[in-house]
């Protein structure tokens, strides 16, 4: 047996072609338990994602943890689970598929397909997938806006793994993050004076992105940074004071201490304090998803109402806000810069592949 993924006899005559390959997380088949199991498992036996110790992990991954999340994770999904599936993979499949179109429209002729990280589509049936279609330079785009090994780093993992397992390599770029895009910082700012005209603006603009570990921090891990730097991006755009926002940190997994200030604590607080009216939005997520639906949107705005908070409302993501696409687009273009992108590069070198024929 191969210790290579299987690949077609190489031929002459074939269009080599660029592709675009657009990374999430990934996501349960199902908001069941049966379907967050292999999903959870898969998750948290990253070692990007979880950094204690191997035996001493197993154990509580396998004696506790798989015992009892899947259970209350399917339930938070099933609240947010769309007649189209779950809405992680809902925009990035459209979030693709726009993207696609731009490019096209802007002369560009490149392949653009999305793969996940945990679950599927898989980061390497996608790659092969595109390879069997003749995809010989790969730029790889995770749609985290903000760098954390345990996010864009395990992406970009799963994407240098399949390459290992190849014989005829594509070349390969990978965008790192684009925290400070200005493109992405203008699309944020808009959809927020949008809810502002559409609903009137709150006391309060509470950026919440997802946490990380503190002691990822403390080991050279660039996130928090980055964190801060969109919010205060996305601060000036909007021309807020610092009085009129804060960034903080959500999604806490585990009982070790996590990034500061947490967003629960921040939205309880605020309340307590009498800041009535609040609007929240999730910067460091492309798309909407179990994290910003259910514990932000929903979770969230009880807590800060239950603990005397008037109006809360919550900034959907990115989405497929046209704005947005055009940001990815332009983030695209940039990191395409020198590989065939018009037809008429594209002609030329199928003219040029089939004039050396099968002579060598
Ligand atoms: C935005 C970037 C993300 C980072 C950084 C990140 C780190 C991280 N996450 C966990 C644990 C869980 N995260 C879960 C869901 C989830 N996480 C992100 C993004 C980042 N995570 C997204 C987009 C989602 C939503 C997925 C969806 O299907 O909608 C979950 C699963 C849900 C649950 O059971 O609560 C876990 C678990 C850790 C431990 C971590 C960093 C160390
Ligand atoms: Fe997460
Ligand atoms: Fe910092």
């Amino acid at each position: 047996m191969s210790r290579y993924l299987h690949e077609a006899e190489f031929s002459h005559a074939y269009t080599p072609k660029t592709g675009v390959l657009l990374l999430n997380l990934g996501t349960p088949e199902a908001p069941t338990a049966k379907a967050l199991r292999p999903y959870l498992k898969q998750f948290l036996s990253d070692r990007r994602v979880v950094e204690i110790p191997r035996a001493i992990w197993w154990l509580i991954l396998n004696g506790i943890i798989l015992n009892v999340r899947p259970k209350k994770s399917a339930e938070k999904y099933a609240s947010i689970w769309s007649k189209e599936g779950s809405p992680l993979l809902v925009h990035t499949r459209k979030q693709a598929s726009l993207l696609k179109g731009l490019l096209g429209m802007q002369g560009q002729q490149v392949m653009v397909e999305f793969a996940m990280r945990y679950g599927n589509p898989s980061v390497e049936d996608v790659i092969q997938k595109m390879r069997a279609a003749g995809m010989e330079r790969l730029l790889v785009l995770p749609l985290y806006p903000q760098y954390a090994a345990s996010s864009s780093g395990t992406a970009h993992d799963a994407v240098f793994r399949t390459l290992l397992k190849m014989r005829n390599m594509p070349e390969l770029r990978t965008i790192r993050h684009y925290h400070d895009h200005p493109g992405y910082i203008a699309a944020l700012a808009a959809s927020v004076r949008e809810h502002w005209q559409k609903n009137g603006r709150g006391d309060k603009l509470v950026m919440s992105f997802h946490g990380v570990p503190r002691y990822t921090l403390d080991k050279g891990d660039p996130y928090h940074c980055e964190c801060m730097k969109t919010g205060r991006l996305l601060a000036e755009a909007l021309e807020l004071s610092s009085d009129d926002y804060v960034v903080s940190f959500q999604s806490r997994f585990g009982k070790a201490e996590w990034l500061k200030p947490y967003t629960f604590d921040v939205l309880s607080s605020l309340a307590k304090q009498g800041v009535g009216r609040i609007d929240t939005i999730c910067p460091g997520f492309a798309g909407d998803c179990l994290e910003t639906l259910e514990e932000i949107a929903m979770e969230g705005k009880e807590l800060f109402l239950t603990s005397g908070g008037k109006e809360y409302r919550y900034i959907p993501c990115l989405n497929e806000r046209p704005d947005w696409i055009a940001a990815m687009a332009e983030l695209v273009t940039a990191n395409l810069g020198g590989w065939i992108t018009t037809p008429d590069d594209a002609n030329m070198r199928q003219l040029r592949a089939r004039a050396c024929g099968a002579k060598h």
